[in-house]
């Protein structure tokens, strides 16, 4: 696995990507729900955005490390859950963890990691978060979330805007089907929802959604964990009290990078309005589209704790194996570091002001 030495940014990686991979593991990773509306904008609304600098500020003490649930982060980014490590890798999720660990990054995994949480966990020497697809049984739910609190996991991310697969016709025309040896090892045994039979009607409301989760169960999760648990993919600011009201201790602003609902807006276009609601009450992390340094400082500046990056991991151990994601990762943190530093902004929070409004210098240049 060779890296070419002009793969120098995120947007190189991918590049790459779509000339090496098969063409239905392709459609599974780069591909979005329906017309890709919701995949585009997450990124178009990333560029809409212009930024302010302060000159001459003195950056001798400049840092971008943060406290995350009482933990030093030392860089606002952690790796997204993104199922199936072994479509792009042999070593599959091992690889991606031991990069994660090199750069100091946190890790999400995924339910549908295609290698066991412990397997992963026993490689780690960095943070470890869980990601939860809650089960058709509370017992393998709770099998799953005891099992990542015993192997050292710090937190649980529970994903709720998936209780059906979105409409995704990049793989159905690429006809993609998981490769023998990739599976959901950690589901191995539990029974999954399945669509009903043609016979019972609807296969979405009769089958697929039967025993889906509602916020009851959300409150019950948290009841059984003493780890912090995020709600992953919270899209409409009127879910925060709910959330908040189930005892969440942290929010995920997300689209699922477009796989779920396609047209839903941008997730940077909704932070703000999330921020608001969530009034410092608990972190409010944001993905989707996060590809420069400059859309971290943005997210940062419109209210986010910490971003998570998805498809570009899967890039990037699909080209270079433990060094591309490594790779990938560093370039991330030097780019954040490179925009704090022409922003004039030493630590994290004198982002916050950075954004540029067309309204409030128009005011100004009238007063
Ligand atoms: C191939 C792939 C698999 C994914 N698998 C999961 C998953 O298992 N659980 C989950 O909560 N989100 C999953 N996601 C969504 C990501 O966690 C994340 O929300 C999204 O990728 C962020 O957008 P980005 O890819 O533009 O960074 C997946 C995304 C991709 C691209
Ligand atoms: C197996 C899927 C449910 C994983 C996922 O969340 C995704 O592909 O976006």
């Amino acid at each position: 696995m060779t890296i070419p030495a002009d793969t120098v940014s995120l947007f190189d990686y991918e590049r790459r990507f779509h000339e090496r991979v098969d063409p239905a593991i392709r459609a599974y990773i780069a591909g979005a729900a329906a017309d890709g509306i919701t995949l585009r904008e997450n990124r178009a609304a990333f560029d809409r955005i212009r930024l302010m600098p302060r000159a001459l500020v003195d950056m001798s003490a400049a840092s971008a490390v943060s406290t995350l649930f009482g933990e030093r982060l030392d860089y606002p980014i952690i790796l997204a859950p993104t199922a199936y490590h072994k479509l792009v890798h042999p070593q599959g999720e091992l690889e991606t963890v031991r990069a994660a660990s090199l750069t100091n990054c946190w890790m999400t995994v995924s339910t549908q990691a295609s290698v066991s949480l412990e397997a992963i966990a026993e490689a780690s020497t960095t943070k470890l978060w869980f990601q939860l697809y809650m089960q058709l049984h509370r017992n393998d739910t709770l099998t799953l979330i005891r099992r990542a609190e015993d192997a050292g996991y710090k937190a649980i991310v529970v994903t709720i805007d998936a209780p059906v697969n979105g409409i995704r016709n990049d793989e159905q025309r690429a006809g993609f089907r998981l490769p023998e040896g990739v599976s959901a090892v950690n589901l191995s045994g539990f029974e999954q929802r399945s669509a009903a039979p043609e016979t019972v009607g609807s296969p979405v409301f009769k089958g697929l959604l039967q025993g889906a989760p509602c916020w009851d169960d959300i409150a019950w999760l948290c009841a059984q964990t003493s780890l912090p648990v995020l709600l992953k993919s919270i899209v409409n600011p009127a879910d925060v009290v709910p959330a908040l009201g189930a005892g969440v201790s942290g929010l995920i602003v997300s689209n699922h990078g477009g796989r779920t609902l396609d047209t839903l807006p941008a997730t940077i276009d909704l932070l703000p309005a999330i921020v608001a609601e969530v009034s410092g009450r608990v972190p409010v992390l944001v993905d989707g589209g996060i590809r420069r340094g400059t859309d971290i400082v943005k997210a940062i500046a419109l209210g986010a704790t910490a971003v998570l990056v998805g498809q570009p991991v899967l890039h990037a151990l699909a080209v270079g194996g433990l060094a591309g994601v490594a790779h990938m990762l560093t370039i991330l943190q030097t780019e954040l570091e490179a925009a704090m530093a022409l922003l004039g902004a030493p630590r994290l929070a004198d982002l916050k002001g950075t954004i540029f409004e067309r309204g409030a210098m128009a005011s100004r240049m009238q007063n």
